[in-house]
């Protein structure tokens, strides 16, 4: 928190600057391509790691080519070693579960990207590591420990997993919605994007909502109970002791008809007005509500506020540059520049 503190004044100028590398890629990519489009997937991942090396380590990865080139690729391969035991794959059961989800992965298949990365951090981000240090307290290998898995883990897996299905839903629609952003990233927010501007943008940030609630990027939670305590919902109550182990699974929460209208449909505008601001009480894919604040005493993600004023500044960057854009989860199809 004191690291998203301190960039604060850098954050939206660094996504800017990236961004328009990010699109200029595309369009370069669209006016070679003759078939499928442009393939954003590893694009949108340089994006995100070359701008969340700066906004949080301080560091500039063109001053490591090998790093600017794949850094992205190396936190890739680092993700998929620890995640691969908790995904499902979808090969016949059991034989998943007895030969990729019953042992911890050998370190030494990452080794050399994890060491190519940590050296990255060690060298480019050292004022970072210095002020753990000196202000919290920490060793140098618990700063870099931290860094490391809030950049690779928290900040790059989350972005890796979110921003594509915000693109899918934005592009693929055909209702018109399109239009109404496009308005309204044009009509307000001034001249130039701040996090000022998402405040004037009520439906950006709203679709930014839904998306998020129709698909958490980070669906499971599990926790150990501290303390016994009574656990409630709209309609049952459970006693739950301490040391129990616990499951959250925000897909269906997030899917409560008690509590949202015809759930399972996405409704661009469902976090708008009155209805909508109480609406954030029981949106939960930070691990906590977004009306909640993160803090040493839970376990919310530290990153909420900044995930969703990022995105919604992704989405009013998207309808500034462009009339329209058409595309799926993993291509973009065809943009028409605004005139
Ligand atoms: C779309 C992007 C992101 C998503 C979906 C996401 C989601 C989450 C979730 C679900 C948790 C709780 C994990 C658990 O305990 O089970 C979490 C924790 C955390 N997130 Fe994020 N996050 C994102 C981006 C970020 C960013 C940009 C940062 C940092 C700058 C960040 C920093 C953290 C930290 C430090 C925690 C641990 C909090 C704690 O244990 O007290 N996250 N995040």
């Amino acid at each position: 928190m004191d690291i998203l503190k301190r960039s604060s004044s850098i954050w939206v100028p660094e996504l800017v600057s990236n961004l328009d590398i990010f699109w200029d890629n595309i369009e370069e990519s669209l006016s070679k391509s003759t078939t499928d489009g442009a393939s954003y997937i590893f694009p949108l991942q340089r994006f995100i790691f070359a701008f969340l090396s700066k906004t949080l380590l301080g560091a500039d990865p063109s001053r490591r080519p090998k790093i600017a080139e794949s850094g992205y690729a190396m936190l890739n391969r680092w993700l998929a070693l620890q995640l691969l035991p908790t995904v499902p794959i979808g090969i016949f059961q059991p034989l998943e579960e007895i030969f990729l989800h019953s042992f911890a992965y050998p370190f030494f298949l990452v080794s050399g990207d994890y060491n190519n990365i940590y050296e990255f951090i060690k060298e480019e981000g050292k004022q970072v590591i210095t002020r753990g240090q000196t202000e919290f307290g920490l060793s140098q290998e618990e700063a870099m420990h931290n860094m490391f898995f809030m950049l690779g883990f928290n900040a790059f897996g989350g972005f890796s997993v979110f921003l594509p299905s915000l693109i899918e839903t934005i592009a693929s629609d055909e209702t018109g919605l399109q239009e109404k952003l496009r308005k309204e990233a044009r009509d307000n927010g001034g001249s130039q994007l701040s996090f000022e501007s998402v405040k004037e943008m009520e439906l950006i940030q709203s679709v930014v909502y839904e998306t998020l609630r129709l698909n958490p990027p980070v669906p499971l939670q599990y926790a150990r109970a501290r303390k016994d305590f009574r656990l409630s919902s709209c309609d049952s109550a459970f006693d739950i002791k301490k040391g129990e182990l616990l499951c959250g699974y925000q897909t269906l929460v997030m899917r409560d008809p008690n509590v949202f209208d015809d759930p399972e449909a996405f409704k661009p505008d469902r976090f708008t007005k009155e209805r909508g601001a109480e609406l954030l009480n029981y949106l939960y894919w930070s691990n906590g509500p977004q009306t909640g604040s993160p803090s040493e005493f839970n376990k919310q993600c530290a990153g909420k506020d900044h995930v969703t004023l990022t995105a919604s500044l992704f989405v009013a960057y998207l309808f500034r540059r462009y009339n329209s854009i058409k595309g799926n989860s993993s291509s973009i199809t065809a943009v028409e520049k605004a005139k």
